[in-house]
């Protein structure tokens, strides 16, 4: 049984492998010329780098050790697809601020079954149009708005903690998660979704995407639509596909309801994301009904899923920082005091706060790389050519490690961001958000998100660590992800 499988294997991808290897030849022959002068791992002919398989778990740790070994340029290749990931904040800054590099990589294209061309894996004048449509979403005066409804979330996951907090640590992962994701409904889309019965299995299923996207990246033969059509992973991701689609459709449906009920909603000086679609819908502002489920999908997403990471992080990491943890307790306290809920303003006023988020979001970026293709032949600063068309992997991780740049660049330090010391440094060697036209548009939200919410755990909870950074384990999938859970001890304060 197993020859037999292997000889069908034999005869269906050897001439898929031939064809491949024809095509590359065909390829701008100065293309591979600059990408074979890059530094890289061993490789073989026609198969190039994939002649190992690795998984989720072990992806993870084979970048990070590639990252240190070729450092701060290296690329990989296989049959006629090369990708060149660089940790130079001299080399990101040409691809990140010239809209000539604004196209996404080909591994977007994984994404598309779900988001489909959604404002993260848009190209073009469809991006274009879609980002004037939906940044207004994020106007300070709407944002403001979403406080209250932060606050009284952030009450509901402290009343949960302290339902948990008796046990010796809390996995902070799955309440975290469930608070980004009631948040993201109760606040862009005005949609309650803790009522919504769905959500576990949604949150199961985005996980199950991660995988299946990895499972994917790691197989160069998969990238052959055709072939992947064949394999069993991809009949496993219709269904995963379908349980996040119904659950965006059911949302739309919802909300459509309590929009056509009320004729004054739409009339609102400021409306927040679901409700500026429906009102460019009803303007006939090019938007169908296929465009706003692929904008809501990427917005859950997003929008939950990259602050859950992030949030949880910065929870383990302050229960690591006593010190730190005790200076973020003070200035809430000197700030809003000990009852009062924050507001907008009171958020923006906590500095000491947003500089330790943005040092956890420097050692944890919630988004751990992402790729562009090269536009225009660019000279890196390391003497290499990325030519056109060429994919470059820029990874966040790595880059917020960079030695160069970063002094001792495990340790926590706060101070990073001061004033000074941001000063001294490359613009483009902190890019937790990206940068440039096709930066995170959430950027703000998530501040103010991941504020609200420390603000009201450290009230009420002294964190004491569980897991130490420095054994925590990580795998790949679209976010940062821990490989095991998140443990941190929340003890109530008097
Ligand atoms: C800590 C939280 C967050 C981090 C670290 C983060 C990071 C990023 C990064 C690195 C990108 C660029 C992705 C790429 O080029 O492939 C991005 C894009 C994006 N983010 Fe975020 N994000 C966060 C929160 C959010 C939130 C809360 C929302 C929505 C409410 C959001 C919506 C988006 C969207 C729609 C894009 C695509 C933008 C475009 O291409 O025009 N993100 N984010």
């Amino acid at each position: 049984m197993a020859s037999m499988l292997s000889l069908l294997l034999v005869i269906i991808l050897l001439p898929l492998l031939i064809f491949y290897y024809k095509r590359r030849q065909k390829r701008n022959e100065e293309f591979w010329k600059y990408i074979m002068r890059i530094p890289g791992p061993k490789a073989y002919p026609v198969i190039g780098c994939a002649y190992k398989v690795y998984t989720t778990e072990t992806l993870w740790d084979k970048e990070r050790e590639r990252a240190k070994e070729f450092f701060p340029i290296y690329k990989i290749w296989s049959l006629d697809f090369a990708a060149v990931y660089n940790m130079c904040p001299e080399d990101i800054e040409p691809v990140l601020s010239n809209t000539k590099h604004n196209t996404k990589g080909f591994v977007y294209d994984f994404l598309h079954a779900w988001l489909g061309t959604g404002l993260l894996t848009s190209e073009g004048t469809k991006w274009h149009k879609r980002r004037k449509i939906l940044t207004p979403a994020f106007h300070f005066n709407i944002l403001q708005e979403f406080t209250d409804m932060l606050n009284r979330e952030t009450q509901i996951l402290v009343e949960n903690f302290k339902k948990l907090c008796h046990q010796p640590y809390v996995n902070v992962i799955t309440p975290i998660t469930e608070f980004t994701l009631y948040s993201i409904g109760e606040t862009s889309l005005g949609v309650p979704l803790r009522e919504d019965p769905n959500c576990t299995e949604y949150k199961k299923a985005v996980y199950d995407y991660g995988e299946s996207f990895i499972y994917r990246l790691v197989r160069p033969w998969l990238y052959i639509p055709f072939v992947y059509k064949l394999s069993a992973a991809y009949k496993k991701n219709i269904k995963t596909v379908k349980t996040l689609s119904d659950f965006s459709t059911n949302v739309i449906k919802e909300k459509k309801k309590i929009f056509e009920k009320d004729a004054s909603y739409s009339q609102r000086k400021r409306l927040a994301l679901l409700d500026l679609m429906l009102k460019a819908q009803q303007e006939g502002a090019g938007i169908d009904d296929e465009g706003i489920r692929e904008e809501l999908d990427t917005f859950i997403f997003e929008g939950h899923d990259t602050t859950s990471v992030s949030i949880c992080y910065t929870l383990m990491v302050l229960a690591n920082n006593k010190d730190t943890q005790k200076e973020i307790y003070q200035e809430i306290i000197s700030t809003i005091g000990d009852t009062q809920l924050p507001s907008y303003s009171d958020l923006l006023e906590l500095k000491f706060m947003e500089r330790c988020i943005k040092e956890s979001l420097r050692l944890y970026p919630s988004v751990p790389q992402i790729v562009r293709v090269i536009g225009e032949e660019i000279k890196t600063h390391s003497g290499y050519t990325l030519p056109k068309g060429s994919n470059i992997i820029i990874p966040i991780y790595d880059l917020h490690r960079n030695p160069v740049v970063w002094e001792n660049p495990e340790k926590f330090d706060p101070d990073r961001f001061l004033p000074d010391n941001i000063a001294k440094r490359h613009p483009f060697a902190y890019i937790p958000f990206s940068a440039g036209s096709r930066n995170c548009i959430g950027q703000k939200f998530a501040m103010m998100e991941i504020k609200a919410v420390l603000c009201g755990i450290l009230r009420h909870f002294k964190l004491e660590p569980y897991d130490k950074p420095e054994y925590l384990k990580h795998k790949s999938d679209l976010v940062l992800r821990p490989a095991g859970e998140i443990r941190v001890n929340f003890v109530p304060r008097k």
